[in-house]
């Protein structure tokens, strides 16, 4: 069983001055020990990671950045390389989230280019994937889950190392709206990502697969004992110190 991994996405969220203050509170409210049950991501926005990124990772934490662009430089106004993170210290890079497909209208292929040049590059991905309501509601589920992963993972080698590539499931119709999944959905969406990853990968096993959408701490702990859960990728309640912490330490 890998160790959880416990994720905060920041989103536009926080100046760096505020990452830092939220940062002092937080390392000074978590019981250290938790570390050797649980593994520590923060990924605040790219304007924060140059100030965090020694504090974070002095204290045993990880950091990574929220997007990258698949290219190692050129002229890409506005995008930033794997290369500048690994710079920067970062861990990580978070790719395909529903936010950037959603929104920002990234297409499963583009989501698959970044997530193949990143982790060639070195640098750890977090590749999300989830079903929106309208899909979910259409019995779409898996076929979604299955062509959001092959198209993430088309140019990704079958023998990536488990501690490279992590995925994510968000529903999209769970992400910052307050409902949660239910047990039952995030155990058979988790059961689904782990048969395809085995189709697929040799290391498919020991990949984590994390959840997100509306993680709390009231929930965290019952999310994290189901099946093939191995981490939480939480937005909104991660931007408070003591909330955070409370999920960092939940169920422990
Ligand atoms: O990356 C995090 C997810 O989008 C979940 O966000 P949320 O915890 O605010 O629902």
């Amino acid at each position: 069983m890998p160790k959880p991994l416990m994720a905060a996405n920041w989103k536009m969220f926080k100046t760096s001055t505020q990452a830092l203050e939220f940062f002092e509170d937080f390392s000074e409210t978590l019981d250290s020990t938790v570390l050797k049950d649980r593994d520590v991501l923060f990924l605040p926005p790219f304007t924060s990671l140059e100030a965090l990124s020694d504090p974070v990772r002095f204290a045993g934490f990880s950091i990574g950045a929220q997007n990258c662009y698949p290219a190692a430089e050129g002229a890409f106004t506005g995008e930033i390389a794997p290369g500048m993170l690994l710079d920067l210290g970062c861990d990580y890079v978070l790719t395909g989230h529903s936010e950037r497909r959603h929104v920002l209208g990234e297409s499963d292929e583009f989501v698959g280019q970044k997530t193949a040049f990143a982790l060639d590059q070195g640098l750890g991905v977090i590749l999300c994937i989830g079903e929106t309501l309208e899909q979910r509601k259409a019995g779409q589920v898996e076929t979604v889950l299955k062509r959001q992963l092959e198209s993430g993972l088309r140019d990704v080698p079958n023998d990536v190392p488990a501690e490279a590539l992590t995925i994510a499931y968000e529903p999209v119709w769970a992400i910052g709206t307050g409902e949660v999944a239910q047990d039952e959905d995030i155990r058979e969406a988790h059961a689904t990502v782990r048969g395809l990853l085995a189709d697929r990968l040799s290391a498919a096993a020991d990949i984590r697969i994390l959840y997100g959408g509306s993680v709390k701490p009231a929930n965290c702990a019952q999310i994290l004992s189901l099946d093939n859960v191995n981490g939480v990728l939480v937005g909104g309640a991660s931007l408070q110190a003591a909330s955070f912490v409370d999920i960092v330490s939940a169920g422990l």
